[in-house]
């Protein structure tokens, strides 16, 4: 690394600078050190800085923060390199150019795909750059109308399940409604493993999300009576799932619902359960008070939690697991006002890279769908400050829309367990496990939403003990 950027970063308070980040996922822990283990220049625009952070009660993890030093008031100060024009094109330009930028520790590599080099040939001036300010994990640049930049903020070594499916879907041109692969920006360590740094992906014109699209309607109660856009995303989701049960190679051919498999999905359950339970534990004080006693009592139910994911996981289940979009809900949806574009196949942020990589059910995909008809619904009843009938009465009814053009769209389909009860039982398993995970989410990443899912999973038994 550059010495005098090793003194300069030497001297930046990290730790501190975290926790008022959207995109840092670790902040229900005690943070036991911060080190930064190498700056990518990039160019004289700036550089990538990968940090080490490491926890008291969890495993160290690393982060990505693009910085750029900069004189503020006669002071060297270091700046969110995201915010420079310059540093932008940059990043666009080590991709369309396939460049490679050496470090200390290893090589920065551009790799673009055959249509995007086309275009770049095409691309006589720069187009201008934005950085896109929305609700996401990781952190977006928009390039005039044409590219869509994504930077992810915690890498792993291996290859980033986002990147791999959507170029599946652009080589074989088998479901159309994703946006086009790209290229991406690879850290190719000396030592061997590389990270996915960046994904580049064409822009998709859009209306939003079909969370805000959702939003909008619920609170203008404008258009709650149409099913259509529900049973749609039904058929585009079951789409989705019949073009990636079609792949073939040791990454996507399906493969069978066993016993082993069968053994580590509780195994998984069981941990995202004991992993909320402790977060829940440590984080129990920073929680307003009204909400404090419903989470003593979701406390109380670890066990029960944990027998029925013993009994939902059933043995007879005969359905075969494939890849699937893994963190599937409403904000992964753009709405181009009359259809659906699906975004961001990376999975659930806060699992591992392997467990984000494996083979599942899809109706993990169909209960994270229902459970974000869900979240809708109680975001507007939070923000109207009550109870509304009418809101809950329209999530019932999405959600049936939804599920049953979902399971027309995919019937006959290997993925689906034969018969409706084998089904039920696995879509209620997902359910409660999706909404255990969401309560870890938002207790690290967005405290004040903790309530939504920490109430739709004391429902969820609530329901199912009085069925
Ligand atoms: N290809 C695209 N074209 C246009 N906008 C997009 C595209 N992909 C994502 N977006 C916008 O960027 C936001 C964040 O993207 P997403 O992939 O969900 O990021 P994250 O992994 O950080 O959650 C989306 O909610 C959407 O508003
Ligand atoms: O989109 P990401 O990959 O960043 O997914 C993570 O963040 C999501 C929130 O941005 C989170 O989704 C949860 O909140 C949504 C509303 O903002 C809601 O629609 C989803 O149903 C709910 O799960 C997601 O869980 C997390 O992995």
């Amino acid at each position: 690394m550059n010495p005098a950027w090793a003194a300069a970063l030497s001297r930046v308070s990290f730790a501190e600078h975290l926790q008022g980040c959207r995109w840092f996922g670790g902040k229900a822990q005690s943070l036991s050190g911060v080190e930064v283990l190498e700056a990518i220049s990039v160019g004289d625009a700036g550089c990538l800085v990968l940090l080490r952070v490491e926890y008291t009660e969890a495993t160290a993890e690393t982060y990505l923060l693009p910085m750029r030093l900069a004189w503020v008031d006669g002071a060297e100060v270091w700046t969110d390199a995201l915010e420079d024009e310059k540093f932008r094109a940059a990043l666009l330009e080590i991709i369309l150019e396939e460049r490679r930028l050496c470090s200390a520790t290893g090589e920065l590599v551009g790799i673009c795909s055959a249509a995007f080099k086309t275009q770049a040939k095409e691309m006589a001036e720069q187009l201008p750059s934005r950085v896109l300010s929305v609700e996401q994990s990781n952190s977006s640049v928009l390039y005039g109308d044409r590219f869509f930049l994504k930077l992810y903020r915690r890498l792993e070594v291996g290859g980033n399940p986002d990147v791999e499916l959507l170029r599946y879907f652009t080589e074989r041109n088998s479901f159309e409604h994703v946006p086009g692969y790209g290229g991406a920006i690879e850290f190719q360590g000396a030592e061997g493993g590389t990270r996915v740094l960046a994904l580049l992906v064409t822009n998709v014109p859009n209306a939003g999300t079909a969370w805000t699209t959702t939003l909008r309607r619920l609170e203008r109660k404008n258009g709650m009576g149409e099913s259509g856009p529900a049973r749609l995303l039904g058929e585009r989701t079951a789409q989705m799932h019949l073009a990636l049960a079609a792949g073939d190679g040791p990454e996507f051919t399906a493969e069978a619902f066993d016993d082993s498999y069968r053994e580590s999905l509780r195994r998984m359950m069981a941990e995202t359960t004991q992993r909320m339970m402790r977060l829940l534990e440590l984080r129990m004080a920073d929680l307003p008070r009204q909400i404090q006693a419903e989470a003593a009592r979701l406390l109380r139910h670890e066990d029960e939690i944990l027998q029925r994911y013993a009994s939902l996981i059933d043995p007879e289940v005969g359905a075969t697991r494939i890849r699937i979009h893994g963190d599937y809900h409403l904000g992964q949806v753009l709405d181009t006002e009359g259809d659906f574009v699906i975004i961001d196949f990376e999975g659930e942020p806060a699992r591992p890279l392997h467990e984000r990589r494996m083979k599942h059910s899809p109706l993990r995909d169909v209960a994270g769908m229902l459970r974000s008809f869900d979240y809708a619904a109680y975001t507007v009843i939070a923000k109207q400050g009550g109870e509304d009938a009418g809101v809950l009465e329209w999530t019932e009814r999405m959600s049936e829309a939804f599920l049953d053009a979902y399971l027309r769209t995919a019937h006959g389909a290997a993925f689906l367990p034969e018969s409706e009860m084998q089904m039920r039982k696995l879509l209620d398993a997902c359910l409660l496990e999706k909404a255990v995970y969401e309560v870890c989410y938002e207790l690290n990443n967005r405290p004040d939403w903790a309530v939504i899912p920490l109430r739709g999973v004391l429902r969820i038994l609530d329901e199912s003990s009085a069925g």
